[in-house]
């Protein structure tokens, strides 16, 4: 076996072929911890580059790994070159392991017919027979996750109940090495197999999911060990070449351009100052203050009265409320100062990014043919980096930065997904930010507010927001924005102490003439019964099928201010938003984290996937238990490997690690099932490039996740915008946080009519009716938050 000492520093090398998976950088970084010595370096199936030379490139490397992806391998599109590896000759054969689909091309080029199960098998962890022999020898009892909608069908008699260890006469060259004999719909399936004189091996489970035993990195190494034996025997070893060893996890790539999505590649950044951070930096002729900070303490500070005392709420403002959840801590608000503040704005459809000053639209720069937008706002976040970080609160998460949105459309563009043609007709940004010079932030479970500004010579601000703000919190009742016990008798007290005040009943006049529009029933139990079609193709594991509800209030002076505090009074979740900024207001109350990272390079994801409507009957007990069915675990077992995949992409699979697999958290409507994926950034500016990386969420696609949206855009036709995307910031002192932009209601400023998006994930074990019930329930929190004066107890 090659031992570091005597590689003197070098190393091996595997190619991995990455048929568009959303698992392939977990597969990377498991085979970069379990084969010594080696760098993986990865090639999409359809690098015509590398498709050219096929045959003198494959000679460099001591061995193969063919991933899994979506679609069937007799589709061209979906395998590429995959198939031409199975014919290689003898003098360039090397070892070769298929993985799911890669598995089933190995099986469908030697005689098996490549069918639909009866029912697919996605996120289904299940026990793996086998006899202890070949690649599967020592690695002890196998549990794996399966993602696959087809079987290889090596010609076992019809009707042959039990399973067999030896070729059959259809696929003479191919030795059944693993089953599946649990499932009773499908019967035996066959998990692995060799092939009978050549290097070439093929699992059917994916050895690489969070869920997979440790056998998995057993089967691996058993793997390795035996390939780098064939090779010796063979003449075969290729000399190790000396290389650095990259962060685990993150391939490099071969071949030059493929047609397929960045897949984490890291961008060309920029040289010196671009023009968005010279404008930004020529705002306050080259000045910044970063000392100017007011921390005190306060009992009890009701976050919109703070809000309406500094006369906040009819103009251009961005506020992440924690809304009073006991799991939200912070709330920010960004102020935008005429003059002052920059927004930023891009349109996918345009490639054009637009800056100006302040509402007022005075010097405006647009520039066109924006290749990427995240670059541009790294720059900025670069030149504005405060020299002295320890003169600021270290515990505030949010010093002053970039505040505002990103898009679904946004986050298709950076994973090379076409949007639906009706996103011309859109006049709404897709990116849209404001840099913030000042901002006041809560720290609810601390109790104290801090006031920042970065703007020089601001003392005068500062003092009078202050002295309003200390005014407020001698003067105000109870907190929403408490924690703890008390919290909710807090709220409801609040709630009906209020009464039915003028702005309510105001409300309820505009709102009693609103034209609901709300996605037809059958209609979205076609497209679920569409999304299963897709599913049971092999084309996707999991669809997160959305669709609109729009509230129409044509000739209506409504207040957006009012209304968002109807949403969070009702319908409290730790990632309120209130923003009017640019050309949208946007009033959300998001139950789900997307990503957050400190500036001491600690990130996290938390994705939320399994629902459970609260109501009549429906006891904590009762959701975990249904929380904790196969069906709901296996839809968020695949966003977590999705967001593995996705995060060590950009900081390496030896980086990233999940703290918590599917724990059930209650909300006010529902109980959901969330986990948490956790990396170690590298450096502050990682933070972005994961963001970019990590678009659209996960959560809100499905996997694999570039199949999945093109399928999602088609079924549903017509551009999601805002919902699906995520709200938050990006401060100067290198930290971040988004949420999951779900359970929000947003429009244009000149449009009379509000959005409102509603969805879930569709699997192979969900039902129509289920569904539709599903994305009812998320759906009606908001819309009956908006509508109720106070929710019904
Ligand atoms: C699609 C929505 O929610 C997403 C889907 C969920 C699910 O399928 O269980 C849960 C939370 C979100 O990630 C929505 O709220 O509209
Ligand atoms: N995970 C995979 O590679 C899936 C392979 C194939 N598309 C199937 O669904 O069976």
């Amino acid at each position: 076996m090659a031992i570091a000492g005597r590689l003197g520093g070098r190393r091996h090398r595997i190619l991995f072929v990455d048929a568009f998976d959303s698992f392939t950088n977990n597969i990377v970084g498991l085979l970069e911890e379990s084969c010594a010595d080696t760098t993986v370096e990865l090639v999409h199936i359809d690098n015509a580059g590398f498709q050219k030379t096929l045959e003198s490139r494959i000679d460099q490397f001591d061995a193969v790994v063919v991933g899994p992806g979506p679609g069937h391998p007799s589709n061209p599109d979906d395998v590429g070159f995959i198939n031409r590896l199975w014919q290689l000759g003898e003098e360039r054969m090397l070892p070769i392991l298929g993985i799911c689909l890669g598995f089933q091309s190995l099986c469908f080029a030697h005689g098996a017919t490549v069918e639909k199960l009866a029912r697919a098998r996605h996120g289904i962890v299940n026990r793996v027979t086998h006899q202890d022999d070949d690649i599967f020898s020592g690695i002890g009892d196998l549990e794996a996750t399966q993602y696959h909608s087809l079987r290889a069908n090596l010609g076992f008699a019809a009707g042959d109940d039990h399973v067999s260890w030896t070729p059959s006469e259809t696929c003479p060259d191919l030795q059944p090495l693993a089953w599946d004999v649990d499932d009773e719909l499908n019967g035996p399936i066959v998990m692995g197999v060799r092939h009978t004189s050549k290097p070439f091996w093929g699992v059917q489970f994916h050895p690489e999911s969070i869920c997979t035993n440790k056998a998995g990195k057993a089967l691996i190494q058993s793997w390795w060990d035996l390939a780098r034996d064939w090779s010796r025997r063979n003449g075969k070893e290729v000399a190790p070449r000396l290389q650095e060893k990259q962060t685990n996890g993150t391939a490099h790539k071969v071949g030059g351009q493929s047609n397929g999505a960045s897949n984490g590649e890291a961008s060309p950044g920029q040289r010196g100052h671009g023009p968005l951070a010279e404008y930004i930096m020529s705002i306050t002729d080259g000045r910044v203050s970063f000392e100017q900070s007011v921390s005190k303490t306060i009992e009890q500070l009701h976050l919109p009265h703070v809000l309406e005392a500094l006369g906040l709420v009819q103009d251009q403002v961005l506020v992440l409320d924690s809304q009073g959840h006991p799991s939200g801590r912070y709330s920010i608000i960004g102020l935008v100062t005429p003059d002052k503040t920059a927004q930023v704005s891009y349109r996918v459809t345009d490639k054009t990014l637009r800056y100006a000053t302040g509402p007022t639209k005075q010097q405006s720069v647009q520039v066109e043919g924006i290749e990427e937008i995240w670059p541009v706002l790294q720059d900025a976040l670069d030149v504005l980096q405060p020299p002295t970080p320890s003169a600021f609160e270290k515990n505030i998460p949010f010093w002053g930065g970039f505040m505002g949105f990103v898009s679904y459309e946004a986050g298709l563009e950076s994973i090379d997904v076409a949007a639906h043609p009706s996103c011309k007709e859109s006049a709404l940004p897709d990116v849209s930010f404001a840099f913030i010079h000042r901002s006041i932030v809560i720290d609810h479970h601390a109790s104290n507010v801090v006031i920042q500004s970065l703007l020089p010579d601001d003392e005068k601000w500062l003092a009078t927001t202050s002295r309003i703000i200390d005014h407020l919190s001698s003067a105000s009742g109870p907190d929403e924005g408490t924690h703890g016990r008390d919290a909710k008798r807090r709220r409801t007290s609040d709630a009906v102490s209020t009464g039915v005040s003028p702005e309510d009943r105001f409300l309820d006049l505009a709102l009693a003439r609103a034209q609901v529009t709300r996605p037809a029933e059958r209609e979205y139990r076609e497209k679920v019964l569409r999304c299963q079609d897709f599913l049971a193709s092999g084309d996707s594991y999991e669809l997160c099928l959305t669709d609109e509800t729009t509230i129409a209030l044509p000739g209506e002076k409504i207040d957006e201010w009012d209304l968002y505090k109807r949403l969070r009074r009702n319908n409290p979740a730790p990632h309120g938003a209130f923003l009017r900024l640019g050309d949208m207001t946007v009033i959300g109350s998001s139950p789900e984290r997307f990503l957050r990272w400190t500036r001491e390079g600690q990130c996290q994801f938390r994705p939320i996937k399994g629902t459970v409507k609260k109501g009549p009957g429906m006891t904590r007990e009762r959701a975990h238990e249904i929380l904790d069915s196969s069906k709901e675990r296996a839809e968020n077992l695949m966003i977590v490997d999705l967001i593995r995949h996705d995060l060590s992409g950009v900081i390496g699979a030896d980086k990233t690690w999940v703290s918590k697999l599917m724990v059930v958290e209650e909300y006010e409507t529902v109980y959901q099932l969330v986990s948490v994926i956790e990396g170690e950034l590298p450096d502050k500016r990682a933070g972005l490039e994961v963001l970019k990386s990590s678009l659209p969420p996960g959560s809100m696609t499905g996997a694999p996740k570039k199949r999945s949206c093109e399928i999602l855009r088609d079924i549903e036709k017509r551009p999601r915008g805002l919902y699906s995307g995520v709200i938050g910031y990006m401060d100067i002192g290198g930290a971040g946080d988004f949420s999951v932009v779900i359970r929000t209601a947003f429009r244009g400023s000149k449009d009379s009519t509000w959005r409102v998006g509603a969805g879930g994930a569709v699997t192979i074990q969900s039902t129509d009716e289920a569904e539709f019930h599903e994305m009812e329930t998320k759906q009606s929190s908001v819309l009956a938050s908006l509508f109720q004066q106070h929710k019904k107890p």
